[in-house]
């Protein structure tokens, strides 16, 4: 078992942004959150003027063995399909990548079927979870591989020069997962965070608030450790994210989170290396309630919030444009000095 550390936030380049931030043409405070973004940057990247110079964006994709039990409207083979797509850059997260002339990464960590051709890293540990209902999801190496695995494939991308990164996934079933998860860690009722998925009927809803439930009152993982969480109901590409989001803490790089899958792991992050949380913002709010229960649990407001669910990183690569105007703004602005423009009255 590894020990993650991760270094704690520069206060004191938090207080030179803002002191930074009102010598800027503007009254104090006026352009509101895109300001809170910059400090929020500048205390995680040590510096009053924080730059991104490069975007990754990491998927991590997996099936999961809970499936079997009818909670999602679509079948398993989609997980496969989509990851596919992605390799020829058909779905949304290639879109939104293209556009933030994004480093994109897709490794496949649990697939049902042969290593992927193309572009695709082949990382997989198993196929598939095992269904959580019956027993645990995966065993402890598997856990511990897969956070390994996720860990390594982040700073990949770090050697290449990317300095934020977008978290994201595709995992047929993995809203179940990740209900699972969040009640686990925040104790609360499944019935508060389970959500319709991939557009489930009433009748599956009920039924997949039963399904997690019966999992949690079969298995009772313990909410304080994030490995027996995950072992016992979670997913593979779940534990690969979240060893990506400890790789971006441990290296003072900023982390914008995406929807519930997302937001989970990072739930399961902060309690396997503390201070993760740190280096999170949250790019969006997705339509499963589950989310903002997660996020709350982790002190986190969403940066927009346009009604989506899709997953792969999509709300959080949308939410980088606004992320990318707040470094902008501190590094271009001139100052009330530099301009000749008069301060406040006094
Ligand atoms: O990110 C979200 O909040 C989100 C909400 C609903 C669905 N998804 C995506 O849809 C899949 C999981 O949905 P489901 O219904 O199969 O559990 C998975 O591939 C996710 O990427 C993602
Ligand atoms: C089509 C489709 C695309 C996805 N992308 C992430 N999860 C998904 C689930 C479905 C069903």
């Amino acid at each position: 078992m590894n020990n993650y550390n991760v270094p704690m936030l520069d206060t004191e380049a938090r207080v030179e942004a803002k002191a930074y931030l009102d010598m800027l043409t503007k009254p104090v405070g006026s352009l509101g959150k895109l300001e809170e973004i910059v400090m929020q940057l500048a205390e995680m990247k040590g510096h009053r003027k924080p730059v991104i110079y490069k975007l990754g964006i990491i998927v991590f994709a997996a099936d999961h063995g809970i499936v079997e039990e009818g909670i999602s409207a679509f079948p398993q083979q989609v997980t496969r399909q989509m990851v596919d797509n992605m390799a020829q850059g058909g779905a949304a997260i290639n879109v939104f990548g293209r556009q933030q002339q994004a480093e994109f990464s897709l490794v496949d960590v649990g697939v049902i079927g042969d290593d992927f051709t193309g572009l695709v890293k082949n990382r997989k540990i198993r196929q598939s979870t095992q269904n959580f209902l019956r027993t645990e999801a995966m065993t402890e190496e598997e856990v511990e591989r897969a956070i390994q695995i996720g860990y390594e494939e982040a700073l990949v991308l770090f050697d290449k020069g990317v300095d934020c990164l977008v978290v994201g996934e595709v995992g047929i079933g993995n809203t179940t997962t990740s209900s699972a998860i969040v009640a686990a860690i925040t104790g609360m009722d499944p019935a508060e965070l389970v959500g319709f998925g991939t557009g489930i009927s009433s009748e599956q809803h009920v039924h997949k608030i039963n399904v997690v439930r019966q999992a949690l009152e079969f298995h009772q993982p313990d909410r304080q450790d994030g490995y027996d969480i995950l072992r016992k109901v979670g997913g593979l590409e779940i534990a690969a994210m979240a060893g990506a989001m400890l790789a971006a803490a441990s290296n003072r790089i900023p982390i914008v989170l995406d929807g519930f899958i997302s937001t989970a792991a990072a739930c399961v992050a902060e309690s396997i290396g503390k201070g993760a949380v740190n280096y999170m913002l949250l790019g969006h709010q997705s339509m499963e309630p589950g989310h903002q229960k997660a996020y709350e649990y982790l002190g986190k407001e969403p940066i927009v919030s346009l009604d989506m669910r899709l997953g792969e990183g999509t709300g959080a690569a949308v939410a980088f444009s606004i992320i990318q105007s707040a470094v902008c703004m501190v590094n271009e602005m001139a100052t009330f000095e530099s301009a000749g423009v008069s301060g406040k009255n006094e």
